[in-house]
């Protein structure tokens, strides 16, 4: 079998699917896509072309090591998105050469279904009670929110209070009923990664995401000297060499790789396997679309560490399009209680409506995070 083409599809809200075609006719989809920056993916997918038509498919490990170690200039966010996206494709062919779920070729299930969470609140944490209350009757119990609003290298008790009183809200609604994970975005820098954390302490949150920068990774062993509560991170991490140095120097309890940031299927495997041997619980971010969470339920399914996955049903950055909107086969992605079932179709086990793709993609617009200042008019963390 050879690789004949890349097509690539940039589509609201924000997302952008591959579809790659060889020529005994069988078709692999991925999403290579880092939010806000589509179309400069699409140009490193379409630079790793060449590299990949007239190719066997199916050497998955022998293409990914061309396209990371061919790249004098290697990883980050870019390259690893489009990597990532390439190679979700890859397994979804190799799945459906050989009619089995990706799952199937990684050794097999190691659960029957897998825990879940939404998000609740937007940009600026507001409304998680009512947003908590109606996904509640969904089934769901486990949730994640942004955890303050901008925030100063040091910042107001008023500040303080206003975070931590909004988690006191939640707690003093649902008592222990539900469990959420509290999202720093980045926003805290590590002076007041201390003061909040220390306050939110008796709220009990099931984890802290990214307490500070993926930059000031070395404060993350610092803070979790400092506190109980998991700490957590992983979506700005690209490939084993950067959560390697949070293994050695430790202090994250959950890594979140990004199925369609950190190298796909191939690269998130080992990541979970490093994780596993650290005693780290594994919980893949993953705020975009429906081959995205594929490819983390490809992962979720055989690793024993895997806690948690993220999905963006009803997301707050979901304006224009929702989770399943090109997925034909939806009754597979039905959520009951919070748990998901194992994907039973080959490949990555989602069915995607093309025509819907490609005409949402003459309407994709080009998603860009939002540039926030403080008061005195300097840039702050989104
Ligand atoms: O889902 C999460 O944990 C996030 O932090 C959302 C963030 O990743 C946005 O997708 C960036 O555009
Ligand atoms: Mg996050």
């Amino acid at each position: 079998m050879k690789i004949t083409k890349l097509t690539t599809y940039r589509v609201p809200p924000r997302w952008m699917l591959l579809k790659i075609e060889t020529d005994e006719g069988i078709v692999g989809w991925g999403e290579p896509v880092i939010e806000g920056r589509a179309r400069t993916v699409e140009t490193a997918v379409e630079e790793f072309a060449p590299l990949l038509i007239g190719q066997d498919p199916a050497r998955i490990n022998d293409l990914w090591q061309a396209m990371y170690r061919g790249s004098f200039y290697r990883g980050g966010p870019i390259l690893m998105s489009a990597i990532a996206g390439i190679d979700q494709a890859l397994w979804d062919i190799k799945g459906k050469t050989l009619g089995v779920p990706v799952y199937e070729l990684l050794g097999g299930l190691v659960r029957d279904r897998m825990k879940t969470y939404s998000w609740v609140g937007g940009d600026r944490p507001a409304d998680v009670i009512k947003d908590i209350r109606r996904l509640r009757e969904a089934g769901f119990d486990t949730f994640k929110m942004n955890g303050t609003e901008e925030l100063g290298i040091i910042d107001s008790a008023a500040a303080v209070d206003a975070a931590v009183g909004r988690i006191a809200e939640i707690r003093a609604a649902f008592g222990q009923e539900i469990e959420f994970g509290i999202d720093f975005h980045g926003r805290v820098a590590a002076p007041m990664a201390k003061v909040l954390l220390r306050a939110l302490e008796p709220y009990r949150p099931l984890f802290v995401e990214e307490p500070v920068l993926a930059e000031q990774a070395e404060y993350y062993a610092r803070l979790a000297e400092h506190t109980s509560i998991p700490l957590a991170a992983g979506e700005r991490m690209f490939s084993r060499f950067d959560f390697k140095r949070v293994f050695r120097d430790g202090g994250i309890a959950i890594v979140q790789p990004d199925l369609s940031h950190a190298g796909g299927i191939t690269e998130c495997v080992k990541i979970a396997a490093m994780a596993e041997a650290h005693d780290v619980a594994l919980a893949p971010h993953c705020p975009l679309g429906p081959v995205a969470l594929a490819a983390c339920l490809q992962v979720d399914f055989v690793s024993h560490n895997a806690v948690l996955q993220e999905q963006s049903m009803g997301i707050h950055y979901n304006r224009d399009a929702e989770l399943l909107d090109y997925v034909s086969n939806r009754e597979d992605f039905h959520i009951e209680g919070g748990y998901i079932k194992p994907l039973p179709k080959p490949g990555l086990g989602v069915v995607v409506d093309e025509e819907r793709v490609i005409e949402a993609s003459l309407r994709a617009t080009d998603w860009r995070n939002p540039l926030w200042r403080h008061a005195d008019g300097s840039i702050a963390e989104w």
